[in-house]
Protein backbone atom coordinates (compact mmCIF):
# COMPACT_ATOMS: atom_id res chain seq x y z
CA UNK A 1 0.00 0.00 0.00
CA UNK A 2 1.21 3.41 -0.30
CA UNK A 3 2.39 5.37 2.64
CA UNK A 4 0.88 8.27 2.38
CA UNK A 5 3.05 10.16 4.05
CA UNK A 6 5.55 9.89 2.14
CA UNK A 7 3.48 11.80 -0.31
CA UNK A 8 3.39 15.04 1.68
CA UNK A 9 6.42 14.85 4.03
CA UNK A 10 9.68 17.15 3.82
CA UNK A 11 12.44 15.43 4.66
CA UNK A 12 12.87 14.20 7.76
CA UNK A 13 15.49 16.15 9.41
CA UNK A 14 13.20 19.22 9.44
CA UNK A 15 12.52 19.19 13.26
CA UNK A 16 16.25 19.04 13.70
CA UNK A 17 16.61 22.18 11.85
CA UNK A 18 13.43 24.12 12.72
CA UNK A 19 10.79 25.07 15.28
CA UNK A 20 6.88 26.30 14.81
CA UNK A 21 6.78 29.14 17.67
CA UNK A 22 4.38 32.08 18.28
CA UNK A 23 6.29 34.86 18.50
CA UNK A 24 4.15 37.48 18.39
CA UNK A 25 0.05 37.80 18.27
CA UNK A 26 -0.21 39.61 14.92
CA UNK A 27 1.67 36.72 12.97
CA UNK A 28 0.87 34.16 14.94
CA UNK A 29 3.20 30.79 14.38
CA UNK A 30 7.02 31.53 12.97
CA UNK A 31 9.15 29.45 11.70
CA UNK A 32 12.66 29.19 13.60
CA UNK A 33 16.02 28.60 12.43
CA UNK A 34 17.20 25.81 15.15
CA UNK A 35 20.50 25.82 13.14
CA UNK A 36 22.90 27.69 11.22
CA UNK A 37 22.12 27.88 7.04
CA UNK A 38 24.91 29.78 5.01
CA UNK A 39 23.89 31.83 1.87
CA UNK A 40 22.77 29.78 -1.30
CA UNK A 41 21.64 26.67 1.65
CA UNK A 42 18.89 24.76 0.93
CA UNK A 43 16.58 25.14 4.14
CA UNK A 44 14.27 22.34 3.38
CA UNK A 45 12.39 20.32 0.43
CA UNK A 46 8.71 19.90 0.28
CA UNK A 47 6.01 17.91 -1.57
CA UNK A 48 2.26 19.96 -1.85
CA UNK A 49 -0.33 18.07 -0.08
CA UNK A 50 -2.29 18.62 -3.19
CA UNK A 51 -1.12 20.48 -6.45
CA UNK A 52 -2.97 21.36 -10.32
CA UNK A 53 -2.18 22.75 -13.45
CA UNK A 54 -4.25 26.24 -13.78
CA UNK A 55 -6.72 25.07 -16.72
CA UNK A 56 -6.52 28.07 -18.95
CA UNK A 57 -2.72 26.74 -19.02
CA UNK A 58 -3.77 23.47 -19.64
CA UNK A 59 -5.78 24.54 -22.62
CA UNK A 60 -3.00 26.47 -23.97
CA UNK A 61 -1.17 23.49 -24.62
CA UNK A 62 1.79 24.01 -21.72
CA UNK A 63 1.97 19.64 -21.47
CA UNK A 64 2.97 18.61 -18.16
CA UNK A 65 2.64 15.82 -15.85
CA UNK A 66 -0.68 15.79 -14.16
CA UNK A 67 0.73 14.24 -11.43
CA UNK A 68 4.26 16.21 -10.24
CA UNK A 69 3.85 19.16 -13.40
CA UNK A 70 7.14 18.36 -15.20
CA UNK A 71 6.98 19.59 -18.53
CA UNK A 72 6.59 16.89 -21.36
CA UNK A 73 7.94 18.45 -23.93
CA UNK A 74 11.33 18.64 -25.22
CA UNK A 75 13.23 22.09 -24.63
CA UNK A 76 12.55 22.50 -28.83
CA UNK A 77 9.00 21.49 -28.85
CA UNK A 78 8.32 24.61 -26.32
CA UNK A 79 10.65 27.15 -27.58
CA UNK A 80 8.70 26.40 -30.82
CA UNK A 81 5.58 26.30 -30.25
CA UNK A 82 5.95 29.45 -27.55
CA UNK A 83 8.02 31.52 -30.09
CA UNK A 84 5.49 29.82 -32.92
CA UNK A 85 8.36 29.35 -35.01
CA UNK A 86 9.12 25.51 -36.30
CA UNK A 87 12.34 26.36 -37.58
CA UNK A 88 14.18 26.99 -34.51
CA UNK A 89 16.95 24.64 -33.37
CA UNK A 90 18.19 24.24 -30.42
CA UNK A 91 22.02 23.77 -29.99
CA UNK A 92 23.54 21.16 -27.10
CA UNK A 93 20.34 19.94 -26.75
CA UNK A 94 20.86 16.32 -25.88
CA UNK A 95 22.93 17.41 -23.17
CA UNK A 96 20.87 20.44 -22.05
CA UNK A 97 17.63 18.97 -22.46
CA UNK A 98 15.90 16.75 -19.15
CA UNK A 99 13.20 15.69 -20.71
CA UNK A 100 12.75 12.09 -20.80
CA UNK A 101 10.23 10.99 -23.32
CA UNK A 102 10.84 7.59 -22.87
CA UNK A 103 9.76 7.26 -19.52
CA UNK A 104 6.29 9.06 -20.11
CA UNK A 105 3.25 7.15 -20.02
CA UNK A 106 -0.54 7.77 -20.13
CA UNK A 107 -3.90 6.40 -17.92
CA UNK A 108 -5.22 3.35 -20.13
CA UNK A 109 -8.81 4.87 -19.40
CA UNK A 110 -8.62 8.41 -20.14
CA UNK A 111 -5.11 9.08 -21.57
CA UNK A 112 -3.97 11.74 -19.07
CA UNK A 113 -0.29 11.82 -19.12
CA UNK A 114 2.49 11.45 -16.82
CA UNK A 115 5.96 11.86 -16.62
CA UNK A 116 6.55 8.39 -15.08
CA UNK A 117 5.10 5.51 -14.09
CA UNK A 118 5.73 6.32 -10.53
CA UNK A 119 3.72 9.92 -11.05
CA UNK A 120 0.90 7.53 -12.32
CA UNK A 121 0.36 5.57 -9.69
CA UNK A 122 0.72 8.20 -7.26
CA UNK A 123 -1.65 9.76 -8.64
CA UNK A 124 -3.99 6.80 -8.82
CA UNK A 125 -3.72 5.77 -5.47
CA UNK A 126 -4.03 9.12 -4.24
CA UNK A 127 -7.28 10.61 -6.46
CA UNK A 128 -7.53 9.30 -10.13
CA UNK A 129 -9.15 6.12 -9.49
CA UNK A 130 -11.89 7.75 -8.14
CA UNK A 131 -11.96 10.89 -10.85
CA UNK A 132 -10.64 9.04 -13.79
CA UNK A 133 -13.48 9.96 -16.33
CA UNK A 134 -12.60 6.85 -19.07
CA UNK A 135 -14.06 7.96 -22.62
CA UNK A 136 -15.84 11.00 -20.80
CA UNK A 137 -12.94 12.93 -20.52
CA UNK A 138 -13.36 14.91 -23.77
CA UNK A 139 -17.50 15.48 -23.22
CA UNK A 140 -18.22 18.43 -22.91
CA UNK A 141 -21.55 17.73 -21.09
CA UNK A 142 -19.68 15.73 -18.24
CA UNK A 143 -20.27 17.48 -14.60
CA UNK A 144 -16.84 17.60 -13.88
CA UNK A 145 -15.91 19.35 -17.14
CA UNK A 146 -19.09 21.56 -17.16
CA UNK A 147 -17.28 22.94 -13.66
CA UNK A 148 -14.08 23.51 -15.32
CA UNK A 149 -15.82 25.10 -17.89
CA UNK A 150 -17.51 27.50 -16.01
CA UNK A 151 -14.39 28.26 -13.47
CA UNK A 152 -12.49 29.09 -16.38
CA UNK A 153 -15.19 31.72 -17.97
CA UNK A 154 -14.80 33.12 -14.08
CA UNK A 155 -11.01 33.38 -14.36
CA UNK A 156 -9.51 34.09 -16.84
CA UNK A 157 -5.29 34.30 -17.03
CA UNK A 158 -3.23 35.51 -15.06
CA UNK A 159 -4.76 32.43 -13.34
CA UNK A 160 -4.20 32.14 -9.06
CA UNK A 161 -5.56 28.78 -8.21
CA UNK A 162 -8.34 26.51 -9.57
CA UNK A 163 -11.57 24.56 -8.57
CA UNK A 164 -9.96 21.61 -9.32
CA UNK A 165 -7.98 21.51 -6.40
CA UNK A 166 -11.24 21.16 -4.00
CA UNK A 167 -11.92 18.15 -6.77
CA UNK A 168 -8.96 17.02 -6.14
CA UNK A 169 -8.95 17.04 -2.25
CA UNK A 170 -12.08 15.46 -1.85
CA UNK A 171 -11.30 12.29 -4.11
CA UNK A 172 -8.38 12.53 -2.05
CA UNK A 173 -10.38 12.65 1.05
CA UNK A 174 -12.50 9.35 -0.19
CA UNK A 175 -9.74 7.45 -1.45
CA UNK A 176 -6.87 7.50 1.18
CA UNK A 177 -6.90 5.04 4.03
CA UNK A 178 -5.69 7.76 6.73
CA UNK A 179 -8.00 10.59 5.75
CA UNK A 180 -7.89 11.89 9.54
CA UNK A 181 -4.27 12.38 9.32
CA UNK A 182 -5.27 15.06 5.81
CA UNK A 183 -8.08 16.60 7.53
CA UNK A 184 -5.61 16.96 10.59
CA UNK A 185 -2.72 18.85 8.02
CA UNK A 186 -5.69 21.00 6.88
CA UNK A 187 -6.83 22.11 9.96
CA UNK A 188 -3.57 23.68 10.29
CA UNK A 189 -3.88 26.29 7.72
CA UNK A 190 -5.25 29.93 7.92
CA UNK A 191 -8.69 29.35 6.41
CA UNK A 192 -10.63 32.43 8.01
CA UNK A 193 -12.89 34.25 5.84
CA UNK A 194 -11.82 37.47 7.01
CA UNK A 195 -9.09 38.91 9.22
CA UNK A 196 -10.94 38.65 12.56
CA UNK A 197 -8.39 41.51 14.16
CA UNK A 198 -8.60 43.83 10.81
CA UNK A 199 -11.64 42.48 9.28
CA UNK A 200 -10.20 42.15 6.37
CA UNK A 201 -12.33 39.60 3.93
CA UNK A 202 -10.84 38.24 0.90
CA UNK A 203 -10.68 39.43 -2.27
CA UNK A 204 -12.27 35.99 -4.34
CA UNK A 205 -15.24 36.19 -1.20
CA UNK A 206 -15.97 40.11 -1.90
CA UNK A 207 -19.79 40.44 -2.41
CA UNK A 208 -19.14 41.05 -6.28
CA UNK A 209 -18.42 37.26 -6.51
CA UNK A 210 -21.62 36.01 -4.06
CA UNK A 211 -23.14 34.62 -6.69
CA UNK A 212 -20.51 32.92 -9.11
CA UNK A 213 -19.22 31.20 -5.80
CA UNK A 214 -22.57 30.07 -5.08
CA UNK A 215 -22.89 28.34 -8.15
CA UNK A 216 -19.62 26.78 -8.06
CA UNK A 217 -20.67 25.58 -4.63
CA UNK A 218 -24.03 24.06 -6.01
CA UNK A 219 -21.75 22.18 -9.37
CA UNK A 220 -19.02 20.90 -6.84
CA UNK A 221 -21.77 19.47 -4.38
CA UNK A 222 -23.63 17.72 -7.20
CA UNK A 223 -20.30 15.80 -8.08
CA UNK A 224 -19.55 15.39 -4.60
CA UNK A 225 -23.00 13.68 -4.07
CA UNK A 226 -23.15 11.33 -7.67
CA UNK A 227 -19.32 10.97 -7.26
CA UNK A 228 -17.58 10.96 -4.01
CA UNK A 229 -19.69 11.05 -1.29
CA UNK A 230 -17.52 11.49 2.29
CA UNK A 231 -19.58 12.14 5.03
CA UNK A 232 -16.73 13.83 6.86
CA UNK A 233 -16.74 16.59 4.01
CA UNK A 234 -20.46 17.17 3.65
CA UNK A 235 -19.89 20.14 5.95
CA UNK A 236 -17.00 21.42 3.53
CA UNK A 237 -19.89 21.86 1.32
CA UNK A 238 -21.99 23.90 3.20
CA UNK A 239 -22.15 27.91 2.30
CA UNK A 240 -19.98 28.70 4.99
CA UNK A 241 -17.62 25.93 4.52
CA UNK A 242 -17.20 25.65 1.32
CA UNK A 243 -15.97 30.15 1.39
CA UNK A 244 -13.43 28.45 3.90
CA UNK A 245 -12.33 26.34 2.01
CA UNK A 246 -11.89 29.08 -0.67
CA UNK A 247 -10.31 30.82 1.76
CA UNK A 248 -7.60 28.34 2.76
CA UNK A 249 -6.87 27.81 -1.13
CA UNK A 250 -6.81 31.64 -1.68
CA UNK A 251 -4.81 32.43 1.52
CA UNK A 252 -1.77 29.69 1.50
CA UNK A 253 -1.68 28.19 -2.24
CA UNK A 254 1.59 28.62 -3.64
CA UNK A 255 2.46 29.27 -7.20
CA UNK A 256 4.04 26.54 -9.25
CA UNK A 257 5.99 27.12 -12.35
CA UNK A 258 7.77 24.86 -14.79
CA UNK A 259 10.06 24.92 -17.50
CA UNK A 260 11.55 22.84 -20.35
CA UNK A 261 13.64 25.36 -21.71
CA UNK A 262 14.52 27.66 -18.99
CA UNK A 263 15.81 24.43 -17.86
CA UNK A 264 18.05 23.80 -20.75
CA UNK A 265 18.91 27.59 -21.02
CA UNK A 266 20.66 26.67 -17.54
CA UNK A 267 21.98 23.43 -18.57
CA UNK A 268 23.57 24.54 -21.70
CA UNK A 269 25.42 28.18 -20.28
CA UNK A 270 26.90 25.63 -17.59
CA UNK A 271 28.41 23.79 -20.26
CA UNK A 272 32.39 23.56 -19.54
CA UNK A 273 32.76 22.29 -23.18
CA UNK A 274 32.63 25.14 -24.91
CA UNK A 275 34.95 27.65 -26.35
CA UNK A 276 34.32 31.31 -25.57
CA UNK A 277 33.59 31.93 -29.12
CA UNK A 278 31.02 29.29 -28.72
CA UNK A 279 29.53 30.73 -25.48
CA UNK A 280 29.14 34.05 -27.07
CA UNK A 281 27.53 33.08 -30.15
CA UNK A 282 24.94 31.33 -27.63
CA UNK A 283 24.79 33.74 -25.57
CA UNK A 284 23.70 35.71 -28.70
CA UNK A 285 21.36 32.90 -29.72
CA UNK A 286 19.37 32.83 -26.49
CA UNK A 287 18.95 36.78 -26.24
CA UNK A 288 17.19 36.38 -29.79
CA UNK A 289 15.37 33.32 -28.88
CA UNK A 290 13.85 35.51 -24.97
CA UNK A 291 13.58 38.62 -27.47
CA UNK A 292 11.10 36.88 -30.11
CA UNK A 293 8.90 35.06 -26.67
CA UNK A 294 8.67 38.23 -25.21
CA UNK A 295 6.46 39.00 -28.52
CA UNK A 296 4.90 35.58 -28.47
CA UNK A 297 4.01 34.34 -25.54
CA UNK A 298 4.60 37.51 -23.09
CA UNK A 299 4.69 36.38 -19.57
CA UNK A 300 3.24 32.91 -19.96
CA UNK A 301 6.47 31.14 -19.79
CA UNK A 302 6.06 28.01 -17.94
CA UNK A 303 3.55 25.37 -16.95
CA UNK A 304 1.76 26.89 -14.53
CA UNK A 305 -0.50 26.05 -11.37
CA UNK A 306 -0.27 26.24 -7.71
CA UNK A 307 -0.62 23.65 -4.30
CA UNK A 308 -0.77 23.83 -0.95
CA UNK A 309 2.46 22.79 1.61
CA UNK A 310 2.64 22.01 4.99
CA UNK A 311 5.52 23.53 6.57
CA UNK A 312 5.87 25.85 3.46
CA UNK A 313 2.43 28.01 5.18
CA UNK A 314 4.34 28.00 7.98
CA UNK A 315 6.86 30.61 6.74
CA UNK A 316 5.69 34.49 7.25
CA UNK A 317 5.76 37.12 4.74
CA UNK A 318 8.77 39.81 5.22
CA UNK A 319 9.20 42.22 2.31
CA UNK A 320 13.00 41.90 2.99
CA UNK A 321 13.14 38.21 2.79
CA UNK A 322 16.34 35.85 4.39
CA UNK A 323 14.82 32.84 2.21
CA UNK A 324 13.23 32.36 -1.22
CA UNK A 325 11.38 29.45 -3.17
CA UNK A 326 12.36 27.30 -5.79
CA UNK A 327 11.49 24.81 -8.15
CA UNK A 328 15.00 23.08 -8.79
CA UNK A 329 13.60 19.60 -9.79
CA UNK A 330 11.19 21.54 -12.62
CA UNK A 331 8.45 19.63 -10.84
CA UNK A 332 6.34 20.66 -7.65
CA UNK A 333 8.86 19.76 -5.27
CA UNK A 334 9.65 23.30 -3.90
CA UNK A 335 12.40 24.52 -2.00
CA UNK A 336 13.38 27.08 0.32
CA UNK A 337 16.93 28.04 0.08
CA UNK A 338 18.64 31.10 2.03
CA UNK A 339 19.03 34.26 0.26
CA UNK A 340 21.61 35.28 3.22
CA UNK A 341 23.16 33.36 5.73
CA UNK A 342 20.76 32.67 9.04
CA UNK A 343 21.88 32.25 12.58
CA UNK A 344 19.73 29.63 15.15
CA UNK A 345 16.96 31.51 16.58
CA UNK A 346 16.42 33.79 13.02
CA UNK A 347 12.96 33.68 12.10
CA UNK A 348 12.30 32.21 8.05
CA UNK A 349 10.86 34.91 5.69
CA UNK A 350 9.68 34.18 2.44
CA UNK A 351 8.31 37.16 -0.04
CA UNK A 352 4.19 36.68 -0.47
CA UNK A 353 5.02 39.08 -3.55
CA UNK A 354 6.76 38.41 -6.82
CA UNK A 355 10.51 40.80 -7.78
CA UNK A 356 8.17 43.89 -9.66
CA UNK A 357 5.74 43.65 -6.30
CA UNK A 358 8.39 43.38 -4.15
CA UNK A 359 9.89 47.08 -5.45
CA UNK A 360 7.12 48.84 -5.51
CA UNK A 361 5.88 51.14 -2.87
CA UNK A 362 5.43 50.15 1.07
CA UNK A 363 1.80 51.12 -0.12
CA UNK A 364 0.96 49.29 -3.16
CA UNK A 365 2.85 46.03 -1.17
CA UNK A 366 0.38 46.62 1.62
CA UNK A 367 -2.53 46.20 -0.48
CA UNK A 368 -1.64 43.95 -2.39
CA UNK A 369 -0.86 41.99 0.88
CA UNK A 370 -4.39 42.72 2.42
CA UNK A 371 -6.11 41.91 -0.44
CA UNK A 372 -4.72 38.23 -1.37
CA UNK A 373 -3.63 37.22 2.47
CA UNK A 374 -5.49 39.24 4.53
CA UNK A 375 -2.87 41.29 6.70
CA UNK A 376 -1.57 44.25 7.45
CA UNK A 377 2.34 43.70 6.90
CA UNK A 378 4.20 44.19 10.12
CA UNK A 379 7.92 43.63 8.60
CA UNK A 380 10.86 45.12 9.17
CA UNK A 381 11.02 47.20 5.51
CA UNK A 382 7.22 48.27 6.05
CA UNK A 383 7.78 49.17 9.59
CA UNK A 384 10.66 51.13 8.65
CA UNK A 385 9.20 52.95 6.11
CA UNK A 386 6.15 53.96 7.60
CA UNK A 387 7.15 57.21 7.53
CA UNK A 388 7.05 57.14 3.09
CA UNK A 389 4.52 59.16 1.87
CA UNK A 390 1.30 57.36 0.72
CA UNK A 391 2.06 56.75 -3.34
CA UNK A 392 0.78 54.13 -5.15
CA UNK A 393 3.07 52.41 -7.68
CA UNK A 394 2.55 53.39 -11.16
CA UNK A 395 1.87 50.28 -12.35
CA UNK A 396 -1.48 50.07 -9.37
CA UNK A 397 -3.08 53.31 -10.12
CA UNK A 398 -5.23 51.48 -12.34
CA UNK A 399 -6.75 49.56 -9.64
CA UNK A 400 -7.22 52.13 -7.12
CA UNK A 401 -10.57 53.20 -8.12
CA UNK A 402 -12.34 49.45 -7.19
CA UNK A 403 -10.69 49.40 -4.03
CA UNK A 404 -13.13 49.87 -0.85
CA UNK A 405 -10.74 48.73 1.54
CA UNK A 406 -8.06 51.17 0.12
CA UNK A 407 -10.67 54.49 0.59
CA UNK A 408 -10.48 53.26 4.75
CA UNK A 409 -7.23 52.68 4.78
CA UNK A 410 -6.14 56.23 3.47
CA UNK A 411 -8.77 57.90 6.14
CA UNK A 412 -7.54 56.18 8.85
CA UNK A 413 -4.11 56.77 8.13
CA UNK A 414 -4.64 60.25 6.88
CA UNK A 415 -6.22 60.71 10.41
CA UNK A 416 -3.18 59.11 11.95
CA UNK A 417 -1.17 61.90 10.05
CA UNK A 418 -3.29 64.58 10.92
CA UNK A 419 -3.21 63.50 14.77
C1 LIG B 1 0.72 31.35 5.20
S1 LIG B 1 0.35 31.94 6.76
C2 LIG B 1 1.90 31.99 7.61
C3 LIG B 1 1.85 31.27 8.93
C4 LIG B 1 0.96 31.90 9.96
N1 LIG B 1 1.68 32.90 10.73
C5 LIG B 1 0.33 30.87 10.88
O1 LIG B 1 0.31 31.05 12.09
O2 LIG B 1 -0.20 29.86 10.36
C6 LIG B 1 0.02 33.62 6.39
C7 LIG B 1 -0.56 34.43 7.55
O3 LIG B 1 0.48 34.77 8.49
C8 LIG B 1 0.35 36.13 8.94
N2 LIG B 1 1.53 36.91 8.46
C9 LIG B 1 2.49 36.46 7.63
N3 LIG B 1 3.41 37.39 7.41
C10 LIG B 1 3.04 38.50 8.09
C11 LIG B 1 3.59 39.81 8.23
N4 LIG B 1 4.70 40.21 7.62
N5 LIG B 1 2.90 40.71 9.01
C12 LIG B 1 1.75 40.34 9.64
N6 LIG B 1 1.19 39.11 9.55
C13 LIG B 1 1.82 38.19 8.79
C14 LIG B 1 -0.95 36.63 8.31
O4 LIG B 1 -2.01 36.39 9.21
C15 LIG B 1 -1.11 35.76 7.08
O5 LIG B 1 -2.46 35.64 6.65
Amino acid sequence: MLDINANFNVNNTFFENFEIKVIDDNKNRSLIAKNSFTKGQVLFNERPIVSAQFPWNELYKYKACEFCMRPLESAQENIRRLAEDSTINLPYLKQSCTTKRSLHCACVNCGIDYCSEDCRLQAYHLYHQTLCLGDNRQNPNHPINILMDVWKQMHFPPETTTIYLIIKLLAMMKQIPQNEELMKKLSNFECGLVNEKDQIPHKLLKEKFFNELESLREMTLEIFKNNFYVPECESWLSKDGFCQLFSLFGRNSQGIGTSPFSVYVDNVSKLNTLSKIEKKKLDKFIDKLYGKLEKTAGNFLNSEGSGIYEYQSMINHSCRPNAEISFRNNNFELSIVALQDIEPGQEILISYLDECELNSSRHTRQKLLRENYLFNCQCERCLAEIDQPDVTSDEDLEDDDDDEYEDIDDDEEAEEMEN
